[in-house]
Formats: C-alpha cells, sequence, structure tokens
C-alpha cells in the first residue's frame, strides 16, 4: 500500500476543502490527482508530505501514521515544486539548494548525494546558477532533484507540466517513467485530461474517486 487517506476534512477559513475523504493507493504507480481550480489537488499534496493538517482524519504513507510520525514519513516521500510551498530558495544555486535539502534530511555523505542528482538530471552546467534564473525545464529537473534526494518512496509533483513546451513535458514524462521502473510511486497533479490520461490510476477530485486508466471513460467520468 502506498497511501491511505481515512476520513480526512480540510477546512481553509469557513469552507471544507475535503470532506470525508477516503483513498487507498497501492505502490509503483504513477497517478494523477485531476480535477479543476480549487478542487483540493495542491491541499492533498500537502497533506500527503505532512505539511498540512486536516481538521479530522488519519494519513498513512507506506503504513507509517503521517500526523503521529512526521519525521519517518518525510524520509518516504519527497515533494517537487508547489507554488504555495515552494521548497526551492530562489536565492540560491541548483547546488547549494540541493545540498540544503541533504542536510535537512540529516542524510550520510550529503555531497555524494547532491552530486548523484546533479548527474541523474544532468544539472552539471546549472549546478552554480540560481535557481530563479534557470529555464523552465532545469527548474523542474531541480525541483525534482530536491524530491527525489532523500530516495523517498513516494513522490508528489505539482502540475509538474506547468510552464513546459510540449517537448519539454515529454522529457519529464520520461523521468517518471523511470521513476516507475525503480518501483517509486509517483502522485502528481494536473487540470489537463491528456496528462491524466497517461497516467496508471486517476483519482478525480474532490471526490476521491479512483479509475485505472484501462476502465477510463472520459465521457462518464469527466464530471465525476
Ligand atoms: N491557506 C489557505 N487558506 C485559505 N484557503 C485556502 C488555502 N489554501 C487553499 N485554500 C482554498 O482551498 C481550496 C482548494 O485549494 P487547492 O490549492 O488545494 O486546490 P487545487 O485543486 O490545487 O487548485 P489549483 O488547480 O488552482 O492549484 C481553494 O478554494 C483555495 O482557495
Amino acid at each position: 500500500m502506498a497511501l491511505r487517506c481515512q476520513d480526512i476534512t480540510i477546512k481553509h477559513g469557513r469552507g471544507n476543502v475535503l470532506a470525508n475523504f477516503n483513498l487507498e493507493l497501492s505502490a509503483g504507480q504513477i497517478i494523477a490527482l485531476y480535477g479543476s481550480t480549487g478542487s483540493g489537488k495542491t491541499s492533498l499534496l500537502l497533506l500527503l508530505a505532512g505539511l498540512l493538517k486536516p481538521s479530522v482524519g488519519e494519513v498513512f504513507v507506506e503504513d507509517i501514521n503521517v500526523l503521529k510520525d512526521p519525521r519517518r514519513a518525510r524520509l518516504q516521500t519527497g515533494l517537487g515544486v508547489i507554488p504555495e510551498f515552494n521548497p526551492l530558495l530562489s536565492h540560491l544555486s541548483v547546488e547549494e539548494n540541493l545540498t540544503f535539502q541533504a542536510r535537512a534530511l540529516k542524510l550520510a555523505y550529503p555531497k555524494d548525494h547532491v552530486c548523484e542528482m546533479i548527474q541523474n538530471f544532468r544539472l552539471e552546467k546549472e549546478a552554480k546558477r540560481r535557481v530563479d534564473r534557470l529555464p523552465a525545464l532545469k527548474y523542474t529537473e531541480t525541483g525534482m532533484a530536491m524530491a527525489l534526494i532523500g530516495n523517498p518512496a513516494l513522490v508528489l509533483l505539482d502540475e509538474p507540466e506547468y510552464h513546459l513546451t510540449t517537448e519539454e513535458t515529454v522529457i519529464i514524462w520520461k523521468r517518471l517513467q523511470t521513476l516507475k521502473s525503480l518501483g517509486k510511486t509517483v502522485i502528481l497533479t494536473t487540470r489537463h485530461q491528456e496528462v491524466a490520461a497517461q497516467c496508471d490510476q486517476v483519482v478525480f477530485m474532490p471526490s476521491g474517486k479512483v479509475v485505472s486508466r484501462h476502465e477510463l471513460s472520459w465521457n462518464s467520468y469527466s464530471r465525476a
């Protein structure tokens, strides 16, 4: 089991973003949280990352209770760039950001992990550049490197196609397939049907209804 959300209610202000929300997903898949603006996709990512507390409910990642054991859960969960909660420090370089993350996760041999990520994402030329001066693809890849540096089982990405060209989106998609082949679970948010349709499973937000790609019929489910 990659994750389980049990009877989750998230309140923002006076309203509920999610109410009595339940979700169970198995490991090793690419999963889309698909829904329109304001349907709670980012809130769910933050919840899974342990960065948002629900008013009610429990969250388990790899059988770790995220609310009761956030430190252990954090080692299993890598979060990419989220506009509302961006882990990238804009005035620091790629290398400095990765080093910061490696130290925050208390990884042994942080330099080795930083070098590995820079090599894997072919960020050698950009390593000393400030992240706010990177082209969009390299910025997204730096966010993915930040998410992956602790070798988590679950990788969370908020609209990874955002700001990217079609060709760049294909490059990111290949990277996601590689993560899947390594046994990782990838959860991404999207507002785009064509992105969701490429994923193994689609979670319709805010209902939490899960449909596998093979069962998907957009005509009947697009308003689920
Ligand atoms: N910190 C906050 N305080 C108050 N309301 C919030 C907060 N964060 C999110 N919301 C509200 O909660 C609802 C869900 O927001 P969320 O960002 O999770 O949706 P989303 O599906 O990711 O939307 P988008 O596709 O635009 O990113 C929205 O109505 C939003 O305005």
